[in-house]
């Protein structure tokens, strides 16, 4: 970038982060001037200039039309224009570097390079509205002294709560052994050879998961999730915070937390956090007060302290952060392991298959969703859970996204229910939102007063589905927990899987539950997906029934110890690659213990082709009803007619604003809204398009701050969305969030538009790229359109993404920005590396080296 021999290159744009800028509100096109000055004293040449990569909404002239074969010269003290042209066509931010290039009059010289960036921003007033409200500083993550200290206890939540259940089965501590470290540093060293019982533990991991080994293993596995979690959790302490009190409730403090809804660090309601007043830091000995999480708001918490320090604190006030995470979640997992020994799950965990089926034919079922009489496979799935043919051995509902396996799984509790005077439900899912689906498709055929939904305390309130409302244990604005007599006397319950663990600690009798189901089980480390399991379920008279896809979204898990030794594989999974009831033989799989389903009733036939090729060797079926996936196919907006697919390119750039560490894109949400406001105002029940209302619609976008903006501007800055009727129940969120969910149309926002962020991605394990699970579920949640708004350069980076958006451009599903001759990073280092080469080797051959680095296109112009 260095002006070079005297010759300086400047111009009339803004100069921003070593950028030229320009930045326009309108279509049309800008002329601005670059001036090329000799401040030497000597006259240069100048012999060429070229984009690196060529784009089209960029035009570079100059009078003199210079090439090599006729090169200008440029005399001390004179100034040569070359005059740039944007063409503002559509939103988005583009970026052009461009190569100029210089020889001195000696003859024996070399040319000489000098590189500007120029970037032109295309803005519209919505793109303004939600620009960064500050630019982004990175908070500054700081390592705590180690100082004496005492704790300060905090004002719970928790005291609002009506408890009348018990606490009668006991949850050890399971505090994490002192020679974890030790064993952590010798794992990832494979020339360390352990000695005595490090090489026993080391052994242990070595040995295959069986029976015996259950519980040490699984303590072991998750002691070394914990090392990795804690040293993970110091990355967010912070330093010389303050906090303000909360204006409903005077009682709580609240401190911002950029990240925190992405979980990043994860905090949830009842959890904790130590502060430590900046100003006794030096002191020998200091108090940290701990704060307990009434509520997470966005980027907010809300804390409640003891009155001592409320009534010490002062507004402004500094303080040292420790963020802390809640053991309860692996106090459960290791209770769960410990419990499946003692209660003897070994049928259960590592079926052999050794009882006899029972015999004798029970009469058909009547189903409540009769369209699943016609599918042979869930039909026998829901017949064979009824019976418990599988028995003690768990019954296996798998298959790709959208073939019906929660409806199976509803449906056979709603027969269970009906049938089996004495059953006993427990219907469990690892999220809430996939707990929330399965009550609610409960209910329309099951009585209200028979189904209870339990929530933890963590779940906000205001993320309940009304539908709920009547059936769960929100009171008011609190939770409460019923007896346990109570909770016994519903038919079926529905919780978390963690929450199921409440259960186990209030005393519910092994054996109560007559089945337990897990939905989404692919979701769940086995031993999350135990809680609900161990301890409530009898081997001998209990049905367990697992439904899930382990090609979707997996556990998350944070230490690459733990999952190299196989905490990362699901219950689901691991029953269906390494146990021989659950294998593929030569007539198929046996249904006694196992029901593959694979017609995929969701999705129009185009938007499955690609997860089916890439997921599941295209062994998936499109059987959904003709006439709702093809709704759309005759949409005016489709770039290709009968094609409900549609990749829209665009060049925007990822944002970050404050301290949040969580990406926005403003192009894209301009892109989203311009689609949803096609589909909600201009085409509404136009040409035989059907009424669409919000709630048939989903936004999957990976960060955070984009579903916030996204929010944002369709329910405050658009004049006409805001005031659409049933907008609020139009589902923004994360892919997370969208798992096991289906909608009409679904728009998916990419957001990444720069190749520097995606370690960061990988790191965190957010994002799409790199992630072909989280591709997976976004991409087969769409009945009859599904819309990608993405940049095509950055994705094809991905091979999935690669596939994706050339199959979109095959079929003519490809609009926006045009690619035709737009090329990715990776040819712009190339050319650059030209530039860099000749002048490192010193060669001067006469010939210049601008063909190896001029973009063809632009070498044709020439
Ligand atoms: N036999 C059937 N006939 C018609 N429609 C069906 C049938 N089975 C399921 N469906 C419909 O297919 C859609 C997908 O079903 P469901 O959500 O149960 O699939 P899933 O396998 O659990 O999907 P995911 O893996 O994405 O969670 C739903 O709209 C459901 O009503």
């Amino acid at each position: 970038m260095a002006d070079k021999n005297g010759i300086q290159i400047t111009s009339e744009l803004e100069m921003v982060n070593d950028k030229m800028c320009i930045c326009v509100e309108r279509e049309g096109s800008y002329e601005r001037k670059l001036f090329v000055e000799n401040k030497g004293g000597s006259d240069v040449e100048f012999t060429y200039y070229s984009p690196l990569q060529w784009m089209h909404c960029f035009k570079f002239e100059d009078s003199a039309r210079v090439t090599r074969n006729d090169p200008r010269l440029i005399s001390p003290g004179e100034t040569y224009e070359v005059k740039l042209t944007f063409f503002a066509e559509d939103v988005g931010v583009f970026a052009s570097t461009v190569a100029f290039e210089f020889k001195s009059t000696d003859l024996s010289s070399r040319p000489f390079h000098i590189v500007r960036f120029i970037e032109a921003d295309f803005r519209n007033q919505l793109v303004m509205a939600l620009a960064p409200v500050e630019p982004y500083k990175p908070f500054r993550l700081s390592s705590l002294p180690n100082v004496k200290y005492n704790v300060d206890e905090g004002q719970k939540p928790q005291s609002q709560v009506l408890n009348r259940l018990e606490y009668e089965v006991l949850l050890q501590d399971y505090n994490c052994p002192g020679y974890i470290n030790d064993l952590t540093t010798i794992l990832k060293d494979a020339s360390r050879v352990p000695r005595g019982h490090l090489q026993d533990k080391k052994s242990l991991l070595e040995t295959p998961l069986s029976f015996q080994n259950y519980a040490d293993r699984f303590h072991l596995l998750l002691y070394l999730e914990e090392a990795q979690m804690l040293v993970d959790i110091k990355r967010y302490n912070k330093e010389n915070v303050t906090m303000t009190q909360d204006k409903q409730n005077k009682k709580l403090l609240e401190l911002e937390v950029p990240g925190v809804s992405e979980n990043r660090p994860s905090v949830l309601r009842g959890d904790h956090l130590l502060l430590t007043k900046s100003k006794d830091l030096n002191l020998p000995f200091v108090t940290k007060y701990k704060g307990y999480v009434h509520r997470v708001e966005l980027d907010k918490l809300k804390l409640g302290f003891s009155s001592k320090f409320l009534s010490s604190f002062i507004n402004n006030m500094k303080f040292q952060v420790e963020f802390t995470f809640n053991r309860l979640l692996m106090r459960l997992q290791h209770r769960a392991v410990q419990l499946a020994v003692d209660h003897n799950l070994e049928e259960v965990l590592f079926p052999t298959g050794s009882t006899a089926p029972s015999s004798g034919t029970k009469p058909p079922l009547k189903l409540f969703d009769r369209t699943l009489e016609k599918n042979h496979e869930q039909y026998t799935a829901v017949c064979n859970i009824v019976e418990g043919v599988s028995k003690p051995a768990p019954y296996l509902v798998f298959g790709p996204p959208g073939t019906g396996k929660t409806v199976t799984m509803v449906e056979a509790i709603k027969q269970l229910e009906k049938c089996i005077p004495g059953a006993r439900i427990l219907a469990c899912a690892p999220s809430n939102s996939a707990a929330d689906q399965l009550c609610e498709k409960l209910l329309p055929h099951v009585d209200s007063h028979k189904v209870y939904r339990i929530y933890a305390l963590s779940r906000s309130p205001a993320e309940i589905p009304p539908s709920l409302l009547d059936c769960c244990n929100l009171s008011g604005d609190d939770y409460e927990y019923p007896s346990k007599e109570e909770l016994m006397d519903y038919k079926i319950l529905v919780t978390t899987a963690y929450t199921a663990g409440r259960l186990v600690t209030g005393g519910l009798p092994a054996g109560h539950f007559t089945h337990i189901f897990v939905d989404e089980a692919g979701h769940a480390v086995e031993s999350e997906a135990i809680i609900g399991i161990a301890g409530l379920l009898r081997a001998e008279t209990g049905q367990l029934v697992l439904a899930g896809d382990p090609k979707q979204l997996g556990p998350i898990l944070r230490s690459p110890i733990a999952i190299q030794y196989g905490l990362g594989l699901s219950l689901l999974e691991r029953l269906m690659t390494k146990n021989p009831l659950y294998q593929k033989g030569e007539t198929g799989f046996n249904p006694r213990y196992v029901t593959k389903l694979l017609q995929n009733y969701r999705s129009h036939r185009s938007i499955l082709k690609i997860p089916n090729e890439m997921f599941y060797d295209g062994e998936l079926q499109a059987r959904a009803d003709e006439y709702s996936t093809s709704l759309y196919c005759n949409w005016e907006h489709l770039p290709k007619r009968g094609f409900p697919l549609i990749f829209h390119g665009v060049q925007g750039k990822d944002e970050r604003e404050s301290s949040s560490p969580s990406f926005f894109n403003t192009t894209e949400i301009t892109k989203v809204i311009d689609y949803l406001k096609k589909l909600l105002l201009t085409t509404q029940g136009k040409k035989g398009i059907a009424k669409i209302s919000p709630k048939d619609i989903g936004i999957i976008t990976p960060y955070r701050k984009q579903v916030e903006k996204l929010r944002k501007a369709i329910r405050m800055c658009d004049k006409e969305l805001k005031v659409f009727k049933g907008i609020d129940e139009l589902k923004v969120g994360s892919v997370e969030e969208f798992q096991g969910q289906e909608r009409r149309v679904i728009i998916v926002s990419t957001v990444r538009s720069s190749g520097e962020y995606i370690n960061i991605d990988t790191d965190f394990n957010i994002g799409f790229l790199n992630n072909e699970k989280r591709f997976n579920v976004a991409m087969t949640r769409a009945k009859s359109l599904l819309i990608v708004v993405g940049n095509p350069i950055i994705l094809s980076s991905d091979s999935t993404w690669s596939r994706f958006i050339q199959y979109c451009t095959d079929e003519g599903g490809y609009t926006g920005m045009n690619r035709t001759n737009i090329e990715g990073t990776d040819e712009i280092i190339v050319r650059i590396a030209a530039l860099s080469l000749q002048m490192a080797e010193e060669v001067d051959t006469g010939e210049s080296s601008i063909q190896a680095y001029a973009h063809p296109e632009w070498r044709n112009e020439q």
